[in-house]
């Protein structure tokens, strides 16, 4: 607001006025005496007999709003604690940042609306919750595992959930970590409203539940599962304790989010709910997803979306075939200005008919492999003379 500027409010049928003024410091600045800025402030008026609903819904409703408006204006950040990263900082901390600038939307993710839908309620439940999770004794957290074949979105995931909430992202490079007690210490350091991410847990730490017993040798954290070849020493319970005793030694809405392309190579103590409450399934394109796609990369306005004529061709080879979102999104981008959508979709098709031929090619060596390896164990039977492997000599 300008100096003297008048802006009317009005709040449960209530109006009111403010207006910006300031006031000149009187003291003139001196050897001793360094200038003193001048005093702002914003005057509120309103009638008396409203002075009960002003100061006790009004004034903490304009501070509320005052926040989130500040929250959705704010640069977002990536924090990393990789060492690959290092950026100078203002105060020494662990964590260093750049500005978060990942473009992707849920609305541009190609996924199907359905379980789309399904996240974005998850999402905004959560951090409408505050009151709930207070109420119910539980820190105001939740955690997300996002699984699946490579490309198939778990990365862009993370960045659409950061977009949607406006939080902040600290991507935690396990093996960069030098033990539990530097865990903790990152841990502390996240702010609210955040999402933290550990991306390809399985390949962070052995958690596969195989934890390395008898074997003397080695330091109780290492026999535990500590992260192997480099020189971090976090463990499978140190990450547990992580996940645990974050939630209750910080305040604030927090999101930790774990991607891996090996589920069933995970500790289930790892993932039970309670840690990871969320499991979501990332998997290869379907036809709903391409159709978001579509839409995306090659500008097809709403109706023609649903309807161009090559669609119905890669909606039947997506039944016969697996193709990741990722290589669809490659395909369906323009190589050269001249691209038009029908150049597009024609590429996606015969990248898709090619895979459809290789894996039918992949098919059918394999069939053969084995038929041959059946051939030979039935002859090592004759030889051997093993009735259940083949046929006994005579
Ligand atoms: N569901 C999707 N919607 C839109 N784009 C996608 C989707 N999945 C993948 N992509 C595109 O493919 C690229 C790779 O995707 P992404 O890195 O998110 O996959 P990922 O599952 O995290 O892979 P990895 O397991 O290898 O880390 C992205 O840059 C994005 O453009």
């Amino acid at each position: 607001m300008d100096d003297h500027e008048l802006v009317a409010d009005h709040f449960a049928g209530v109006k009111v006025r403010w207006v910006a003024s300031k006031i000149a410091n009187p003291t003139q600045p001196g050897l001793y005496h360094p200038a003193q800025p001048e005093r702002r402030f914003y005057r509120l008026t309103f009638h008396k007999r409203h002075r009960q609903l002003i100061t006790d819904e009004y004034l903490p409703h304009v501070v509320r709003v005052g926040k989130e408006i500040r929250t959705r204006n704010r640069q977002r950040k990536l924090f990393t604690n990789s060492p690959n990263y290092k950026w100078p900082t203002y105060k020494h901390t662990m964590w260093s940042h750049i500005n978060f600038e990942h473009p992707a939307t849920f609305e541009t993710m190609g996924l199907d609306p359905a379980k789309k839908k399904d996240i974005i309620d998850d999402l905004v439940t959560f951090t409408e919750s505050r009151e709930f999770y207070s109420r119910i004794g539980k820190a105001w957290k939740r955690g997300y595992l996002l699984y699946g074949p490579p490309g198939t979105g778990k990365s862009t995931m993370i960045a659409a959930m950061a977009n949607l909430l406006n939080y902040d992202v600290y991507d935690l490079e396990l093996t960069a970590v030098k033990d539990n007690t530097e865990l903790r210490k990152l841990l502390i350091e996240t702010t609210s409203k955040s999402i933290i991410v550990i991306e390809d847990i399985d390949c962070s730490l052995d958690l596969t539940g195989q934890r390395k017993k008898n074997q003397k040798w080695l330091s109780d954290e290492e026999r535990d599962g500590g992260v192997g070849g480099g020189s971090s020493r976090v463990t499978l319970s140190g990450l547990l304790n992580f996940i645990d005793g974050l939630w209750s030694a910080c305040g604030g809405e927090r999101l930790i989010v774990f991607t891996t392309n090996y589920v069933e190579k995970l500790d289930p103590a790892l993932i039970r709910r309670g840690r990871m409450d969320k499991h979501i399934e990332l998997s290869y394109c379907s036809f709903e997803a391409f159709k978001v796609l579509a839409r995306n990369y090659l500008k097809l306005d709403e109706e023609e979306g649903d309807d161009h004529p090559m669609f119905a061709t890669v909606e039947r080879l997506m039944k016969e075939m697996k193709i990741t979102p990722a290589d669809v999104a490659e395909n369906l981008m323009p190589k050269s200005p001249l691209d038009d959508a029908d150049t597009c979709l024609s590429r996606l098709i015969l990248a898709m008919e090619e895979a459809k031929e290789a894996a039918e090619m992949e098919r059918e060596v394999a069939a053969a492999r084995k038929l041959v390896e059946e051939k030979e164990k039935k002859v090592v039977g004759m030889v051997n003379g093993s009735p259940e492997n083949g046929v006994a000599p005579h």
